[in-house]
């Protein structure tokens, strides 16, 4: 981490450069004026979209110290709006971004048979290694016992998960010595890179809730992370319907058009699971994030350089006895954002995440060829929590009194998992 004035500089320099507006094209914004001093600085993203606007925070001052209250609040406020906030300045260092795109580029960029050499295994509890599209299927649990919403259009991705080397309930799975030299490493070194930013943000979300800064790291010691490498491809795919399945002809791009008309997604509507997720995207854009006051109607949350994207997930939205939200979000076509010949560019994003959300079902294949996807009709699987399965939590102290009473119960993970997994059925 440099000094404060290193980063205030590269504040200045993003701030100053910033090439997008709020509906995903590439009219600048207007100037925003910068604060000279140290203080917090936030600045609104959004015109005209009142509480669905996400803050740009400047983590500095609360890294280096020097106004971590007035940082805090302004996350948690973020959080409480619209559940996500745009960091700058967060300590994942640029470089080592820029490194882990590239090498995960380089690794879908293998044929599809070296790429298998580190397969997903069939259960979608043991999430790592390699699945090609159409593997993962997302769903959305009402949790009300209304059943999971099935997805109508199918996710066009495909991924590669890893977590902590030392995690023997769910080893990682990597490419062969010799394929691919320096990837397993790459990962591994971001992983933890991570996890410390992670932690900084948990501390951050302590502050602004006027806890003691290790309340939340506490429960996240475990480093129980998934570090997400997506690629969404650039198809030129023929899209057959039959009944419930659909066959998907590789490679080339997405129909911009199918996309638009929704017969083709790139991650399904949906919310995170347990606390809090990072999530870096490249510059293409896509990802959506539905409006918290109004149901169904999706805003664009563009690329801004430099900035992280962090996420409050469904768990830590019932422990904050609702203050703060867990959005639902997804990957569509991004807007303004065609190839001249009517396609989807390709796009990279690399989300860090708590770990195996119920909603993802992996449905083993007879093969794993690409060519051939079927949508899952098999039950959700057992999960593993995000955090030790016997703590009970309670409402975070502070987010009810009289007035606003505690709307749950205290529930340990694994209760609050078998609840979610119940209402599915
Ligand atoms: O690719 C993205 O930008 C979003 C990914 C995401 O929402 C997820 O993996 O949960
Ligand atoms: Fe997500």
């Amino acid at each position: 981490m440099g000094g404060a004035q290193d980063v205030g500089n590269e504040r200045l320099l993003i701030v100053s450069h910033f090439p997008y507006n709020t509906r995903g094209t590439s009219e600048p914004i207007p100037d925003t004026p910068l604060p000279t001093d140290n203080s917090m600085s936030s600045v609104a993203l959004t015109e005209n979209q009142g509480n669905a606007s996400i803050s740009v925070v400047d983590f500095a001052p609360f890294l280096d110290g020097s106004n971590k209250q007035g940082v805090a609040d302004e996350i948690l406020s973020s959080f409480k709006r619209v559940g996500f906030v745009y960091l700058l300045n967060h300590g994942l260092p640029q470089d080592r971004i820029a490194k882990m795109f590239a090498v995960s580029k380089e690794f879908f960029a293998q044929p599809t048979e070296v790429k298998e050499l580190a397969p997903h295994p069939p259960s979608g509890t043991h999430h790592r290694g390699y699945s090609a599209p159409g593997r993962e299927k997302i769903v959305q649990p009402t949790f009300i016992g209304e059943g999971v919403n099935r997805p109508t259009v199918p996710d066009v991705k495909e991924h590669f998960e890893c977590g902590r080397e030392d995690n023997t309930a769910k080893p990682n799975i990597w490419l062969p010595d010799g394929i691919l030299p320096g990837f397993k490493e790459t990962c591994l070194e971001f992983f933890w890179l991570c996890h410390e930013v992670e932690m900084n943000v948990l501390r951050s979300l302590a502050v602004g809730f006027g806890l003691a800064e290790d309340y939340f790291t506490q429960y996240h010691g475990k480093a129980d992370n998934q570090l997400r490498l997506l690629h969404y491809p650039r198809y030129q795919g023929v899209f057959l319907f039959l009944g419930d399945t659909f066959y998907l002809r590789l490679p080339n791009s997405v129909p911009a058009e199918a996309m638009r008309n929704e017969r083709i997604g790139r991650i399904t509507a949906h919310s995170d699971y347990a606390s809090l997720t990072l999530l870096l995207q490249d510059d293409v854009g896509g990802l959506e994030i539905e409006d918290p006051n109004v149901a169904g109607l999706f805003r664009p949350a563009p690329p801004i350089p430099g900035a992280l994207i962090v996420n409050v997930a469904d768990f830590m939205m019932r422990w904050s006895n609702d203050t703060i939200r867990s959005t639902i979000h997804r990957v569509r076509a991004p807007q303004a954002c065609e190839t001249p010949d009517g396609m989807i560019p390709e796009r990279y994003s690399i989300p860090y995440v708590r770990p195996n959300p119920p909603w993802i079902i992996f449905t083993p294949t007879s093969s794993h060829l690409p060519a051939v996807l079927q949508r899952s009709k098999s039950p959700l699987h057992a999960l593993s929590p995000a955090f030790d399965r016997e703590t009970v939590l309670d409402c975070i102290p502070g987010t009810w009194d009289q007035e606003n009473p505690k709307k749950y119960e205290p529930i340990s993970a694994g209760e609050y998992t078998r609840k979610r997994l119940a209402a599915a059925y």
